[in-house]
């Protein structure tokens, strides 16, 4: 829930920094060529980087959908494309693994087709699969229609073996034997336009990842995104060292029951590490180091 959240936020900002993006999914760092950017970054492919601040540029290609759908809710041509030849040159380390997103209004629902050339089905495929999702809700928000149809087609859609002597369990096995339940949908994003709410939401993000936020305005919020602020929050406090006793206190803040759960799973894996660390270290890692 975390790492998806921060990759869709990524996303939605335009951004293509590896900062931001390393902050919920470090293994960016592997697909950078410069060591501060991705190429391939999805961001920028989709959403114009001054959406966040309050663009209508003809180069947003979610402007352009929005209003041909606006235009022609059943035209064939609201069409994002992400992959571009140029990609596949020689030394490149990020080739965008989406090739198109589709969308049309039918029945007076928004369906949307993403079409992918390569898709990791454990580390890939269920983040993906969130984005574009949440990118069909809000487009459907701002047409005004209910979401439809979600449509993911993939080329090669491969499990890596990913086990060796110190994991011998798979990363796909360890994911399945979460207590996590991944059948309990999220809240129904709020009717209206959301962009007001996601730029607030954007901004947020930045806040609390550079340790900046105040959440004194989050108050008059609608809850849905409050909640998702909330969880970007609990995300950047689990990955500090202590935080327990805030993590604790944000637990009974949520709205909706479904992010509670990951809260206290993060809080859990907190307990756990504290209680299989030596106590030397432990006095280190709290800043208490004794004297000798
Ligand atoms: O949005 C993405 C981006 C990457 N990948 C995975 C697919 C591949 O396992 C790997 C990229 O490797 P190539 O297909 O470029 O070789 O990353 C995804 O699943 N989804």
């Amino acid at each position: 829930m975390f790492s998806p959240l921060g990759e869709l936020v990524w996303y939605l900002s335009g951004s293509n920094q590896l900062e931001q993006i390393i902050h919920y999914i470090p293994k960016y760092k592997n697909y950078s060529n410069d060591g501060t950017s991705l190429s391939g970054a999805y961001g920028p492919r989709i959403f114009e980087v001054d959406r966040r601040i309050n663009s209508h540029n003809p180069t947003d290609h979610w402007q352009r959908i929005i209003d041909l759908l606006i235009k022609r809710g059943d035209t064939r041509n609201a069409v994002i494309q992400i992959f571009s030849n140029s990609d596949t040159y020689a030394d490149n380390k990020d080739v965008p693994c989406t090739c198109t997103m589709q969308f049309a209004v039918r029945g007076k629902r928004l369906n949307l087709h993403v079409h992918m050339r390569s898709n990791d089905a454990v580390l890939g495929l269920p983040h993906d699969i969130f984005a574009f999702t949440m990118m069909q809700e809000i487009a459907a928000r701002e047409l005004g229609v209910e979401i439809g149809r979600y449509t993911h087609s993939v080329a090669s859609l491969h499990l890596y073996d990913d086990t060796h002597e110190a994991q011998p369990r798979s990363m796909a096995q360890q994911f399945l034997d979460e207590p996590l339940p991944d059948d309990v949908p999220m809240p129904p994003m709020p009717w209206g336009d959301p962009w007001p709410a996601l730029r607030y939401l954007i901004a947020a993000e930045r806040a609390i990842r550079e340790g900046k936020y105040d959440h004194a305005d989050i108050e008059g919020m609608d809850p849905y995104w409050k909640d998702l602020i909330l969880l970007l929050r609990a995300h950047s406090i689990a990955k500090s060292p202590d935080g327990e006793h805030e993590l604790h206190r944000l637990t009974s803040q949520f709205a909706s029951n479904v992010y509670h759960l990951y809260v206290l799973d993060r809080l859990e894996r907190k307990r756990v590490k504290r209680n299989s660390t030596p106590d030397m270290f432990k006095d280190y890692q709290n800043g208490n180091e004794k004297d000798t």
